[in-house]
């Protein structure tokens, strides 16, 4: 990725050796709001992965905050995991959160992939810049996932009116990828509708959790891709829809929870050649971020719902875009999204 290509405001590496704390911050878009977008802990092969990493998902932060609607930016932390050294977490995540106070609210971290709201409560020692704490409106009742769930619900049946004409789901049939946190509370929603699921994850406990619940019908991980279906939902991993899944989708929409879906933009006009309707991931999967500004904003959970609610008039906007342009859905919501971010 080229940062001075894509205007990133800032990119800022942070060390302390003496701890063994490695960390970058990138922050790409402020002039809606401050940058928002949660703290990533992992093991990084290497410190260029690292920072492209960080740059990758604060741009994606930046589209999904400014389509959803909620005035902040976007950003992303990330800190690379040192293997096999024995520094404590509250060492590590008090040290961000002292580098987040020099920030001055340009960037507010929150959870992600590794970190803990433990991790966050750490952070909230040194700084105010966090959200997900303990207590916190995203962290009580898994409240971020069941709203991106919800989210994504809303916009399976947006993309169900939009293919067929109606947007009930019910004996619609809907193949999961994925039954985490948000996958999981997806397909109860989608049961609750009446839907008929598909589903596979590599943990085996949850596909028979959810066949027993769902009367969902298990599929092996390899080949959820390609079951015939309605709606793919893909909850899971991000670069799924790529040059060779593509060629073997046996659905009418892509709709789900997982970022980065597209493995690059070629992949979005791939859907669109194909008549397959592709429900962009930052357009459907805002439901986390919109409970994140709720919170910041000292609102409660009802507002957060009423705010996910407008992830169903996002998509039929960006639908309505792409059939103007006569563009992929995809290239569709970047359009809207780059014109409101002037
Ligand atoms: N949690 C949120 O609020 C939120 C918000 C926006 C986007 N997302 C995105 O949605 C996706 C799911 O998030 P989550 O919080 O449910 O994560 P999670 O870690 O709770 O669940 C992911 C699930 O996918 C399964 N999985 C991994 N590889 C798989 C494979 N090859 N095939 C099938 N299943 C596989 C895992 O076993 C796990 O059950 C991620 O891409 C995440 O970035 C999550």
């Amino acid at each position: 990725m080229d940062i001075w290509k894509e205007h990133y405001e800032q990119l800022i590496f942070l060390q302390d050796r003496a701890i063994g704390f490695k960390a970058v911050i990138a922050v790409h878009h402020t002039k809606l709001g401050p940058a928002l977008g949660g703290c990533r802990m992992m093991h990084y092969a290497s410190e260029e992965e690292a920072v492209q990493d960080a740059l990758r998902l604060a741009r994606g932060m930046t589209y999904k905050s400014a389509l959803a609607g909620i005035p902040y930016g976007g950003g992303k932390a990330v800190m690379l995991e040192q293997p096999g050294a024995a520094v404590h977490r509250e060492v590590l995540f008090r040290t961000l959160g002292r580098q987040l106070q020099k920030l001055n609210g340009l960037y507010i971290t929150g959870l992600d992939l590794g970190s803990t709201v433990q991790d966050m409560d750490f952070v909230r020692h040194e700084t105010t810049y966090v959200t997900d704490t303990t207590g916190s409106l995203g962290a009580e009742g898994e409240l971020t996932a069941t709203m991106t769930a919800y989210g994504v619900f809303l916009g399976i049946q947006a993309s169900l009116k939009r293919a067929y004409g109606s947007e009930s789901p019910k004996n619609r049939v809907v193949a999961v990828q994925g039954l985490g946190k948000v996958g999981y509370k997806l397909c109860r929603y989608l049961n609750e509708a009446g839907a008929k699921l598909i589903v596979s994850d590599i943990d085996a406990d949850r596909v028979r959790r959810a066949a027993a619940e769902f009367a969902a019908v298990p599929c092996a991980p390899d080949a959820i891709h390609s079951a015939p279906c309605d709606v793919f939902a893909p909850c899971a991993l991000g670069g799924i829809l790529n040059e060779h899944s593509i060629p073997m989708l046996d659905c009418a929409i892509v709709a789900g929870a997982a970022n980065n879906q597209l493995a690059s933009p070629e992949d979005g006009e791939r859907l669109h050649r194909r008549g397959i309707l592709f429900a962009p991931d930052y357009a459907i999967n805002a439901g986390g971020i919109i409970v994140t500004a709720a919170e910041l904003e000292g609102a409660d959970a009802a507002k957060a719902k009423r705010d996910t609610e407008r992830i169903y008039g996002s998509l039929e906007r960006v639908f309505a875009e792409a059939d103007s342009i006569g563009l992929s859905t995809a290239a569709a919501a970047d359009k809207i999204t780059e014109e409101l971010l002037g």
